[in-house]
């Protein structure tokens, strides 16, 4: 089973409360997804290998660590996922980037694929896939198998607000895959928006209704 890593800084609780909060306005609420998002990088690339090297420094020679091995490649869901991407690349700045675009059905809630531009290497790369939000799982368990079938081999799963039923969703289909968030809510509502959540990240991010 994947990990669910909880990422509760008091900076990030901070960050989120007012992200939640409806008189926030789209460009306060970018703002704060794009800072809570470079937190969270700290926080998920805290694994990435690291090997030796020799550098001198202006007293002498020493060795010293740099990330070594397998490359960083960023997936966010379009489009609410692309909040999260500059923040993320302000810490990994030489990640490539892929996108996946889906939507959830309103009716059947199932989400619907309209959109794929993947890094060509992405089996050789360490992938996180950024949604802020993680409802009843349904897009991040499909965009995950996208990258699986491409020949993805090592994915992390990065959201700002997660239901336990979609955590529950993306540890049943893809127990291979850890997931990060910053906060864990109560559950769904009749429409699978999360209680007590933010209402619809894309259309916050992007001042849509
Ligand atoms: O876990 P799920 O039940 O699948 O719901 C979560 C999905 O819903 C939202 O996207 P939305 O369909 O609103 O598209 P958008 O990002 O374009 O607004 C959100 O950003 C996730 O991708
Ligand atoms: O609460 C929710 C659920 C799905 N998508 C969102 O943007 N918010
Ligand atoms: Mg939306």
């Amino acid at each position: 089973m994947g990990n669910v890593v909880i990422l509760d800084h008091p900076l990030i609780k901070h960050k989120l409360t007012f992200i939640r909060d409806k008189n926030t306005g789209s460009k306060d609420f970018r703002e704060l997804v794009k800072e809570v998002s470079m937190l969270m990088a700290y926080e998920v690339t805290r694994n990435l290998p690291l090997e030796e090297i020799e550098i001198e420094t202006p007293i002498t020679k020493m060795k010293s660590q740099v990330i070594s091995g397998k490359k960083v490649g960023l997936v966010p869901i379009l489009r609410a996922g692309l909040g999260m991407v500059d923040g993320m690349l302000n810490l990994i700045p030489a990640a490539k980037v892929g996108h996946i675009g889906l939507y959830r059905d309103p009716e059947t809630l199932k989400p619907v694929e309209y959109y794929c531009k993947l890094p060509q290497d992405i089996e050789e790369r360490e992938l996180i896939v950024l949604d802020p939000m993680l409802a009843t799982g349904g897009s991040a368990v499909a965009a995950i198998q996208f990258l699986k079938e491409r020949g993805a081999t090592s994915i992390k799963l990065v959201c700002l607000i997660a239901a336990p039923e979609g955590i529950e969703e993306v540890e049943k289909s893809h127990p291979d895959v850890d997931i990060y968030v910053a906060g864990v809510d109560e559950k769904l509502n009749d429409h699978a928006y999360i209680i007590p959540g933010l209402g619809d990240a894309g259309d916050r991010l992007f001042g849509t209704k």
